[in-house]
């Protein structure tokens, strides 16, 4: 390794301590080369954006603003007014960042590199808090818009096809296990949907007893029943129309609120609850279920035409075991969060983010938010393996698939499943994977019917 003579006192420094040195920094260093793509980024750009440095070198920082990692851009200003620039960005993982970049220039006056640092704004404001000169960090402060995290290919494609839908007015069926993000992908349709300046309403199905849901959903007229409002209620349809209703849980309603809903999809009327006078709503609906409603409407416990009016885009949320890829990037978001929801400034080991990857998240998503927001509250200035709650240790270790490779054969096979799988999700082609990782297409063919069986069906 080649020396680095006269950087350092007293010390033989190399290529590879330096760059060791450079990943230590809790800052985020990045450097932008002449066209605007990044040549070098240091570690910290994965707590940042969920993304390890070969996702990034050699991408243009242009691209990867425009697919929203950060925001506001800062390059074009400096390589046009070539002086350097200071600002606050926000990343797709939701932190804050205070970003400096600074443009060096050729003997020709042009820019040839731009040198980048991104401090987190939250260590930041603690700091100062610290030395008492009166900035704090808000538990109330404005809360950064957080959009739907994944580096995941399989959400990505869902997230890509429901911006194709976005112009229908489809109705959408959201299926997937209890804390997926069915909720937070209901609000994403909402969001770039043509309906987005109107209302996005929720509610929960089965939180409701059933005579009162169907008030909430028709409202009612007054005097309609004893106890009712004297002067009527809007229900949620009216008060969602030009927006979206999401039905929460649709499984658990009952089948005669079932027949009413049926007819709302159908002719975009109803009638309030004890009123004549038919209402017009303009609404699109999205419904979500952890539930099975195909089976359910073999054993008739929901309507067969409910469901195929419902389904017209059907959507499965894939759980969190099938997509650790997305585990990283949402623990640092959460971390994010709830540092700075309780003016904390934890971190974060890699052994533990490993740690959180091997283990099964029957909760899914949920279940890693309350973990890390328990983790922020509970732990030392840095998380680690020791903090982890026992169960989650005793589940990885009953379960050989989830626990550290024990053999060198099978650390290459599960890596070998990862390329494939990615790959396939990917391509959803034998020919275009092997063309992608250079192999023949037969053993192609084979990878994927031993690695990727789960993943053969193509519907969403
Ligand atoms: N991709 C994501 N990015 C950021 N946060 C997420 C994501 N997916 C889920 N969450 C968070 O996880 C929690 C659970 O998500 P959500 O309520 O949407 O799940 P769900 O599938 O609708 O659950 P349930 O079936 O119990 O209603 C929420 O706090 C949500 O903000």
């Amino acid at each position: 390794m080649k020396q680095l003579s006269n950087l350092t006192k007293n010390v033989d420094m190399t290529l590879e301590s330096l760059v060791k040195i450079l990943d230590y920094s809790s800052d985020e260093i990045f450097v932008l080369d002449g066209n605007k793509t990044i040549i070098y980024v240091n570690s910290a750009c994965e707590k940042h954006y969920g993304l390890k440095k070969e996702d990034v070198l050699g991408k243009s920082s242009v691209e990867l603003f425009e697919q929203g990692y950060w925001k506001p851009s800062l390059a074009p200003e400096v390589y046009e007014k070539k002086k350097p620039l200071f600002m606050k960005q926000t990343t797709n993982l939701g932190a804050e960042l205070l970003t400096s970049a600074i443009p060096i220039l050729n003997e020709n006056n042009e820019v040839e590199l731009v040198v980048t640092t991104a401090r987190e704004l939250q260590n930041y404001n603690l700091l100062k808090r610290n030395e008492k000169t009166g900035v704090s960090a808000s538990k109330h402060s404005e809360q950064t818009e957080i959009d739907l995290i994944t580096n995941c290919e399989k959400v990505k494609s869902i997230l890509k096809f429901t911006q194709k839908i976005a112009v229908t007015n489809s109705t959408v069926l959201i299926q997937g296990e209890s804390g997926t993000g069915k909720g937070v992908l209901a609000r994403y349709i909402h969001q770039t949907s043509k309906r987005k300046e109107g209302p996005f309403l929720t509610i929960n199905c089965a939180a409701i007893p059933a005579e009162l849901l169907e008030s909430e959903l028709f409202g009612y007229t007054p005097g309609a029943f004893t106890g009712a409002n004297r002067t009527g209620k809007i229900g949620l349809l009216e008060a969602a129309d030009q927006g979206t209703l999401f039905l929460d849980e649709i499984g658990e309603m009952s089948l005669s609120l079932q027949a009413k809903l049926l007819q709302v999809i159908q002719d975009k009327k109803f009638i309030p609850v004890g009123g004549y006078e038919e209402k017009k709503v303009d609404i699109r609906i999205i419904a979500a279920t952890n539930r099975n409603l195909a089976e359910m409407v073999q054993q008739r416990q929901f309507r067969e035409d409910l469901y195929y009016r419902l389904n017209v885009i059907d959507i499965k949320m894939p759980p969190l075991r099938e997509r650790k890829e997305d585990i990283i990037p949402l623990s640092y978001n959460f971390l994010h969060t709830f540092n700075r929801l309780y003016e904390m400034n934890k971190l974060i080991s890699q052994e533990c983010l490993d740690m959180l990857t091997y283990y099964s998240w029957p909760g899914n998503v949920r279940q890693l938010e309350n973990l890390i927001e328990r983790l922020v509250v509970t732990s030392d200035s840095i998380i680690d393996v020791s903090d982890l709650p026992e169960m989650i240790y005793e589940s990885i270790q009953d379960n050989p698939a989830l626990s550290p490779p024990s053999s060198l054969n099978e650390a290459i096979d599960r890596a070998k499943r990862e390329i494939v799988r990615k790959s396939f999700q990917k391509h959803k082609s034998s020919r275009k994977v092997a063309k992608d990782l250079k192999i023949s297409q037969t053993n192609a063919v084979k990878l994927i019917q031993k690695y990727c069986e789960d993943l053969r069906d193509h519907s969403f």
